[in-house]
């Protein structure tokens, strides 16, 4: 009996880079409109706290170094400093299945206290998503869609890219809208690194 084999294997590394570029490209043309509506969320909130598990909580630390270039207050749930959220506070919440437990419990606290909730997930259709003001629907695999029909990748790496892809793209719009030089948002950068 032959081994069912969802996903195309190749060695060839060129190619593999090139599945992952085309699957982003695809994902980009496919963007949620409901993304553009993280910008004045983020622009109103007092602070702004992101979460996430994984690698998609690396995406969203990469994100949150960034917002602290532009000279937002940015908190990194879990860190040993960050401190209690509240009312005023956005909550940015990345969850490709929308049910890791620890994302969708900060997603309940920030609710109960009157934080706004943005969800960036693969999916309207999760505990995460319900809790939150705003989702954003990246249309990639979930971590343990084995399949391999949305995307060729392992586990939810697709989702993962794109969520640092997307934060880039935040930050890019923030910035144009503000104005600062590169070599002024740079003086915030790590100098104890
Ligand atoms: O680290 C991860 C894993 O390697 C999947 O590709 C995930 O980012 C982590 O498990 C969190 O999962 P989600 O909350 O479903 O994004």
């Amino acid at each position: 009996m032959s081994e069912e084999k969802p996903h195309e294997m190749s060695h060839d590394l060129h190619h593999n880079l090139q599945v992952i570029l085309q699957e982003n490209q695809r994902l980009a043309e496919q963007l949620d409109p409901a993304a553009a509506a993280i910008i004045p969320l983020i622009q109103h909130a007092n602070r702004v706290f992101v979460v996430g598990a994984g690698r998609t909580g690396l995406a969203l630390k990469a994100a949150a170094m960034r917002l602290m270039h532009l000279g937002l207050t940015v908190f990194v749930v879990g860190e040993t400093t960050t401190p209690a959220i509240a009312a005023g506070d956005l909550l940015l919440a990345g969850s490709g299945s929308g049910t890791t437990s620890t994302i969708v419990k900060a997603a309940e606290k920030a609710q109960a206290v009157g934080a706004q909730v943005v969800a960036i997930s693969t999916t309207r259709e999760s505990p995460l998503a319900a809790l939150a003001t705003q989702v954003v629907v990246l249309p990639a695999a979930q971590k343990q869609d084995h399949g391999g029909t949305i995307s060729q990748q392992y586990a939810g790496s697709l989702f993962e890219q794109a969520v640092l892809l997307l934060t880039d793209a935040i930050f890019q719009t923030l910035w144009a809208l503000d104005g600062t030089p590169a070599q002024e948002l740079w003086k915030r950068h790590a100098n104890l690194e």
